[in-house]
């Protein structure tokens, strides 16, 4: 890989890494591994709304809901369906401090 632009550098040829980038690296690891536990916990609410839409004769999919998502969008498409103490509830629930051991 010699005069590869970008290539890996031989350990002995590195300066000492400034040791801001050692902390950045660690909060890069720790960023990553927040996103990975709300990966997970989405995963669950998903998977459970397709159990239920299952279970309901519901269609997998609903263009409105996911079309709402993907602008930013925080209001239902089918408000009778959503309450707030349930939804409040939802949030707390998927604090990565509070459900550790939840999956
Ligand atoms: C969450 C809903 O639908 C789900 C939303 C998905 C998503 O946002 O990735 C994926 C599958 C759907 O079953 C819903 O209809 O309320």
């Amino acid at each position: 890989m010699d005069g590869v632009p970008g290539s890996a550098w031989e350990d002995r040829d590195m300066p000492e890494i400034p040791s801001e980038i050692l902390t950045l690296r660690a909060s890069i690891d720790n960023v990553d591994a927040a996103l990975m536990h709300l990966l997970a916990e989405r995963f669950k609410f998903t998977r459970r709304v397709g159990e239920l839409k299952a279970q309901g004769g519901l269609p997998p999919r609903t263009p409105s809901v996911t079309a709402s998502r993907s602008r930013g969008s925080r209001r239902s498409p089918t408000p009778r369906a959503s309450t707030r103490s349930s939804r409040r509830s939802s949030v707390s629930s998927s604090s990565p401090r509070s459900s550790g051991t939840t999956s």
